[in-house]
C-alpha cells in the first residue's frame, strides 16, 4: 500500500468524523459543554441529594416540572409562586411521585414584585430548613406586543418582575450563602437574553439585564469559589409562558399559545437544568434546532444574526397578527427530543 493511499484513507476518515460531529451538533438540544456534562459529567442523582432547593415560579411550567424531578432526588424543597392552591397541587404530586415526606416540602407563597416581602420569606426558609443550598430564580412573565403599540406600564411590570424581583430575592439569600461560603444561584434566563426578537422588547430587555447582573455578580464573588452563579438560557419550552404573556396593555394577557406542541418538552429542559446544577455550569443554553443555531449565530456572528432576524421578524410579526404561532416558520427544521 502506498503512502499516498494511506494519507487519502486518513483524510477520508477525518472528513467522516467531522461530518458525524457536525450532524450531532445540528441535532443538539443544548450547548456542547452541557451535553458533555450530561454524557460524562456528575449525575444529579449523586450530587443534589440532601440539598435545600428554593424554586420560584413553581406553580407552573418549567418550575413545576423541576419540582417533580427534584422531589425524586431526595432534596428538601421550597415551592414559591403567588397561588397557594396551585403550589399545594404541585406539593401533592411531588409527594405522590417523589421520595419526599410532607415535612420536606415547604409551600411558601411569594410575589416577586412585592419586594418588601422577600426578606421575611428568606427568614422563613432558613427557620424551616436551616440553610439554602440552591436558589432557582425561575418565576417570570413574557410579552407579545409591538414596541410602538405598548404602554410603558408593560415595560415597568416586566422589569419589576423579571429583573428587580429576581435581583431582590437573590440579594436576600446571598448573605446566607456568603456566610456558608457555598451555594448555587441558578437563574432561568432565556434565549431572548442573548438574541433580541420582535414582539418581546420588554421581555428581552429584562432578560438581557439579568444576564448582565449575574455575570457581574459572579465576577464580584471571586473570593467565594463555593458560590456558583449559573445562568440558564432556554429556547422555547412547553409551559404557560405565552398564555400568560403581557400584551400591549398591562392588564391583559395573551390567553392562548398555538406554538405549544412545537416546543421542547418541559421534562427535557428540567433534566438538563439538573445536569447544569450537578456540574456547576455557569452559562447553559438549552433549546432545540433551529433556535440553538440562531443563538450561536447571534452570539458569534451578530451581523449575520441581525440580518437573519430581520428576515424572520417579518414572518413572526405577520404570524402573530394573523393569530398563528410565532414560530411556525421553524417547524420544517426542528429536532425532536423527549
Ligand atoms: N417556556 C419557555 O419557552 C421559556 C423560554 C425561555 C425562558 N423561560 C423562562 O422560564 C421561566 C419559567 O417560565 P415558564 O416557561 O415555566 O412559564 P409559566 O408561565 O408556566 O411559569 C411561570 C411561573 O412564574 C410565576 N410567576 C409569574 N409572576 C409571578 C410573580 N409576580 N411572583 C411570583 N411568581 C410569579 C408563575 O406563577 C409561574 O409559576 C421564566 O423565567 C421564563 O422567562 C421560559
Amino acid at each position: 500500500m502506498s503512502w499516498d493511499f494511506l494519507l487519502l484513507l486518513l483524510a477520508l476518515f477525518a472528513l467522516l468524523a467531522f461530518v458525524v460531529q457536525l450532524l450531532r451538533f445540528l441535532r443538539a438540544d443544548g450547548d456542547l459543554t452541557l451535553l458533555w456534562a450530561e454524557w460524562q459529567g456528575r449525575r444529579p442523582e449523586w450530587e443534589l441529594t440532601d440539598m435545600v432547593v428554593w424554586v420560584t415560579g413553581a406553580s407552573s411550567g418549567i418550575g413545576e416540572e423541576l419540582a417533580y424531578q427534584l422531589s425524586k432526588l431526595g432534596v428538601s424543597l421550597v415551592l414559591s409562586a403567588r397561588r397557594v392552591q396551585e403550589l399545594e397541587r404541585v406539593k401533592r404530586r411531588c409527594l405522590e411521585n417523589g421520595n419526599l415526606k410532607g415535612k420536606d416540602i415547604l409551600v411558601l407563597p411569594l410575589d416577586l414584585t412585592d419586594i418588601s416581602s422577600h426578606e421575611v420569606a428568606t427568614k422563613t426558609v432558613l427557620q424551616e430548613f436551616g440553610k439554602i443550598d440552591i436558589l432557582v430564580n425561575n418565576g417570570g412573565r413574557s410579552q407579545r406586543s409591538l414596541c410602538v403599540e405598548t404602554s410603558l406600564d408593560v415595560y415597568k411590570e416586566l422589569i419589576k418582575l423579571n429583573y428587580l424581583g429576581t435581583v431582590s430575592l437573590t440579594m436576600c439569600v446571598l448573605p446566607h450563602m456568603i456566610e456558608r461560603k457555598q451555594g448555587k444561584i441558578v437563574t432561568v434566563n432565556s434565549f431572548t437574553g442573548i438574541v433580541s426578537v420582535p414582539l418581546s422588547s420588554g421581555y428581552c430587555a429584562s432578560k438581557h439585564a439579568l444576564r448582565g447582573f449575574f455575570n457581574s455578580l459572579r465576577a464580584e464573588l471571586f473570593e467565594y469559589p463555593g458560590i456558583v452563579v449559573s445562568n440558564i438560557f432556554p429556547g422555547p419550552v412547553q409551559s404557560n409562558i405565552v398564555k400568560n404573556a403581557l400584551t400591549n396593555d398591562v392588564t391583559q394577557s395573551v390567553g392562548s399559545d398555538p406554538d405549544q406542541p412545537n416546543k421542547m418538552a418541559t421534562s427535557r429542559c428540567a433534566r438538563l437544568m439538573l445536569v447544569s446544577m450537578a456540574n456547576d455550569l455557569k452559562e447553559v443554553w438549552i433549546g432545540e434546532q433551529p433556535f440553538l443555531l440562531v443563538a450561536y449565530l447571534w452570539q458569534y456572528m451578530p451581523t449575520w444574526g441581525m440580518w437573519l432576524m430581520n428576515i424572520l421578524g417579518k414572518k413572526i410579526i405577520k404570524n402573530f397578527k394573523g393569530g398563528l404561532g410565532t414560530f411556525s416558520y421553524a417547524n420544517t427544521w426542528r429536532t425532536k427530543h423527549d
